[in-house]
């Protein structure tokens, strides 16, 4: 066995190897070890190897789900070496000490899961494959347990954002990739491969119909479908045709970016207090996949934005329409998961079951929907999808029972009068029954024992069972019952009658069991050649469901359809921060709506006040309100033009995050550079205090070059927040700076915040009054005062910390005209190929005469 176990535990590598045996899956040494700590289950040992004890631990195969669960979650990978042949055909194979034959049946690893409690319902589980072909680089992206499939072609500057979008469950590389973490994969990740799988894959002579990927994105192609293949071994994974994504149609969002905003998951790493938390109000669980999926990649084409915007409108100005499509919605199941299922071979009765339920459902929704007058183009591309499954729909409904078990293996899923000889051979199986019952009633009469029963047991099957006080009644040898197995207070007999009807009953429904599988299998087959046209199925619903979402959510928070432009605006009138807006509302306070407007000429806003002002709240909200149009959702806000972005950036300076212990003032330097290289005149960039995590010359010094490079060069729409006031001098010198504060009184010595952005820049910092309201002590607060006292005599008398920078030659940020050479302009003239020899030679001798000069 040892032999055995050692070469699966080769073929397994570095994944936690599940040897079954009987009714256990047993870990071994290391394996062992990890999986007891890391399950809290007891670890044993048993039998030596080189005379030390082998540890071993073991979980009960009827619950291993869950610990394969946990196992995953922990970031393990888990190798399910499964008996491959019962113990009687091992022992006819070998005598009575062959060992039962096992093999690797699966490789149960983060990526690559369909089970729905493995599964997080409402998040897609990408597996995501990295391919390079020279400096190019491509990511291919599945999510087996809906068959959803992308490919991706990226520089290498781009992967970490499009990895970081995609927010896999594993990644995957040929090679270490900077700056990601991935996983080995198993080979494959070259572009021939890469063009041989996906062509014997989806049964096609050339890729042009897949938009003829890169190289790269080829290469990605294939070690994603290797390792779908070693991984899922004889079972196949549900992959509809690859969807070439091309990032030029989406914001672009890096992962810093993303973050700062807590799109997906709040700063404390759940979901609640992200804005896909504050905004998600889908009834289905692929509704929410796809929602998390477009709140990660806004669009950039304004008709498709609009395309998108128009559906939600329809559903936001009908209450009528939108109610009824979400309660409809609502009771649907989720088929994309259940096909994931069923074409892996993973799946029960119950999952053919939601695929009847679920395109009905599909079917009645879009010719409710098809009711409406002049439909919303979206919407009239997305209904036909939803039906053309009658056929399936019908066979099902007749095939299944209403609802069906859960699994097959003890029959029940087929309904009456589907199949008239399954009827009667669950008749026959049924009158066995009732025959056994009868004897039952018979022996006891006969016998006029009252505590007789008939029993059954996977040991004897069916057999008579008396109080042992009776047995010797049954025990006399003319009694026609035959003694079988006497227990402490019990003994139990057989009858030639019971033997017949067991066998009756027993042939009869092991039949009934097998015409059943049968059946299943059957339905199976029509499933999995309709999974293309099922899977689109799902998309649209889920689409429908994301539209009715965003609509139901716009009237709940009086939010507007936002109008979009091409030139680069943005104006805001009454914007609000949604997910600060609905905390504040949980606490009975009122949030303070604010305007913003920028354009070309007034494109770089600088905006002062005291801490706690709402400064962040601001910047952040003017970034969300532009996302959110561009992923095609109403907006909070009064009205909203919004300029199309192409690339969003947002930063927040080093001191907010080192509670983190992430960021320091490194990291924000090196993000700040990354948007300098980055941003275009269509971006929009929000900086939250950059600078301040350095001594405050060189922040102050920083940040005046970062406002200045924001706006000459990169001239893209930007808000920068600062305690710098020194900053605001710089709004006389750049025409398309403006200056605004967030507003604050005091009122009888305390701090009022009135969180209101108004113009001009704030005429104090209220630092003191903010430590204040925190709760420092008075004597503190009295000696700071003091200090502030001293601090600011002496900024009047020397000017501050600013001092001098009126002498700078602010508008000299270019630099100055290097001086002429006359000898590079001396090579400059020569032409080598009109030269003789002779005349080069003299060449020569002039330029080195001019170099010494
Ligand atoms: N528009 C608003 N209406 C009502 N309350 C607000 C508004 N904006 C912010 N707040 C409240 O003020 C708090 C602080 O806001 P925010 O973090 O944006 O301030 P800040 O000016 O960036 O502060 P700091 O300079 O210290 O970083 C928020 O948590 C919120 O409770």
């Amino acid at each position: 066995m040892m032999a055995q176990y050692e070469t699966l535990k080769a073929e397994a590598g570095d994944a936690l190897l599940f040897y079954r045996m009987g009714d256990f899956f047993e870990l071994f040494f290391d394996d062992a070890k990890v999986a007891a700590s890391c399950l809290d289950i007891a670890l044993t040992k048993r039998g030596k190897e080189k005379g030390q004890d082998v540890p071993m631990c073991g979980v009960p195969v009827h619950a291993a789900e869950s610990y394969l669960a946990k196992l995953i979650r922990n970031g393990h990978r888990v190798a399910i070496a499964e008996q491959v042949e019962t113990p009687a055909e091992a022992k006819a194979r070998g005598g009575s000490k062959a060992l039962v034959k096992r093999a690797i049946i699966r490789l149960v690893t983060p990526g690559t899961l369909t089970e729905e409690s493995l599964l997080e319902a409402g998040s897609a589980n990408w597996l995501a494959a990295v391919g390079k072909a020279g400096e190019d680089y491509a990511i291919a992206a599945a999510d087996i347990s809906t068959g959803r499939f992308e490919l991706v072609a990226c520089g290498p500057g781009d992967l970490t954002a499009e990895l970081a979008r995609l927010d896999a469950a594993e990644v995957i590389a040929e090679d270490k990739v900077p700056g990601v973490a991935t996983g080995r994969g198993q080979g494959g990740f070259d572009s021939v491969e890469g063009e041989r799988a996906l062509k014997s894959r989806f049964g096609v002579k050339t890729l042009d119909g897949f938009g003829s990927p890169s190289r790269a994105e080829l290469a990605a192609a294939g070690g994603l479908l290797t390792y779908l293949d070693a991984t899922q071994k004889e079972a196949a994974s549900f992959l509809a045709a690859p969807r070439r994504i091309e990032r030029a149609r989406r914001m672009a969002i890096d992962p810093a970016s993303r973050e700062s905003l807590e799109l997906t998951r709040s700063a404390q790493g759940g979901i609640k207090g992200s804005l896909l938390h504050c905004i998600d109000r889908c009834t289905t669980p692929g509704g929410r996949r796809l929602l998390a999926d477009d709140l990660a990649a806004p669009l950039t084409d304004r008709a498709q934005i609009e395309a998108r915007l128009a559906l939600v409108q329809h559903f936001a100005e009908d209450q009528l329409v939108r109610e009824d499509a979400r309660s409809r919605l609502k009771a649907m199941p989720d088929i994309a998961r259940a096909l994931g299922r069923i074409v892996a071979g993973r799946h029960g009765p119950r999952d053919l079951a939601q695929l009847r339920d679920g395109l009905k459902a599909a079917d009645e929704l879009a010719c409710k929907l098809g009711e409406g007058e002049r439909l919303p183009d979206l919407l009239a591309s997305l209904l036909p999808d939803c039906g053309g499954h009658d056929s399936l729909i019908d066979l099902f409904a007749r095939a299944l029972v209403e609802s069906p078990p859960l699994d097959a293996a003890k029959g029940g899923a087929i309904a009456e009068g589907f199949d008239a000889e399954l009827d009667e051979l669950r008749a026959a199986a049924a009158g066995g029954r009732k025959a056994i019952a009868g004897l039952e009633a018979k022996y006891r009469e006969q016998t006029g024992i009252a505590a007789l029963k008939i029993r059954h047991n996977n040991v004897l099957g069916y057999h008579i069972e008396v109080p042992a006080k009776h047995a010797p009644k049954l025990m006399e040898e003319d009694s026609g019952f035959t003694h079988r197995q006497t227990m402490a207070s019990a003994v139990r007999f057989n009858s030639p009658d019971l033997h017949e009807e067991a066998r009756r009953l027993t042939e009869a429904g092991g039949e009934a069991l097998a015409s059943e599988q049968r059946h299943l299998a059957a339905l199976t087959d029509t499933a999995v050649a309709a999974a293309p046209r099922i899977a689109r199925t799902a998309d649209a619903i889920a689409r429908i469901d994301v539209a009715a979402s965003h609509a139901a959510r716009a009237i709940e928070g009086g939010w507007t359809l936002p109008a979009l432009e091409d030139q680069p605006c943005l104006e805001i009138e009454g914007g609000r921060h949604p997910v600060v807006e609905a905390a504040l509302e949980a606490e009975g306070e009122r949030f303070v709506a604010n305007d913003c407007a920028l354009g070309p000429q007034d494109r770089l806003w600088l905006i002062t006040g005291p801490n706690m002002g709402g400064k962040s709240t601001f910047l952040r909200q003017v970034a969300l309100i532009s996302l959110l149009a561009q992923c095609g959702s109403y907006v909070p806000a009064a009205k909203a033009r919004i300029g199309i972005v192409d690339r969003l950036f947002s930063r927040v300076g080093a001191s907010d995050n080192l509670a983190r212990g992430r960021s320091t003032f490194m990291v924000e330097m090196v993000e700040t550079a990354a948007i300098l290289a980055q941003a275009t005149k269509n971006s929009l960039v929000i900086l939250d205090e950059i600078g301040r995590g350095t001594s405050t010359y060189d922040g102050l010094a920083i940040a005046w070059g970062v406002t200045e490079a924001m706006h000459d060069d990169i001239q893209a729409r930007t808000l920068f927040a600062t305690h710098y006031h020194e900053l605001t001098r710089l709004a006389e010198r750049l025409d398309a700076l403006s200056l605004h504060h967030v507003r604050a009184r005091e009122y009888k010595g305390d701090l009022v915040l009135l969180h209101e952005v108004a113009d001009g820049a704030a005429d104090r910092s209220y630092g003191i009054a903010v430590a204040k309201l925190a709760g420092l002590p008075p004597k503190l607060l009295s000696r700071a005062k003091a200090v502030l006292e001293k601090l600011e005599e002496g900024r009047s008398q020397t000017g501050g910390i600013a001092a001098g920078l009126d002498a700078l030659p602010l508008f000299a940020a270019a630099p100055e005209q290097p001086e002429a050479d006359p000898l590079a302009e001396a090579i400059d003239e020569l032409d080598p190929d009109s030269l003789t020899p002779r005349e080069a030679l003299d060449a020569l001798y002039r330029l080195k005469a001019l170099a010494r000069e």
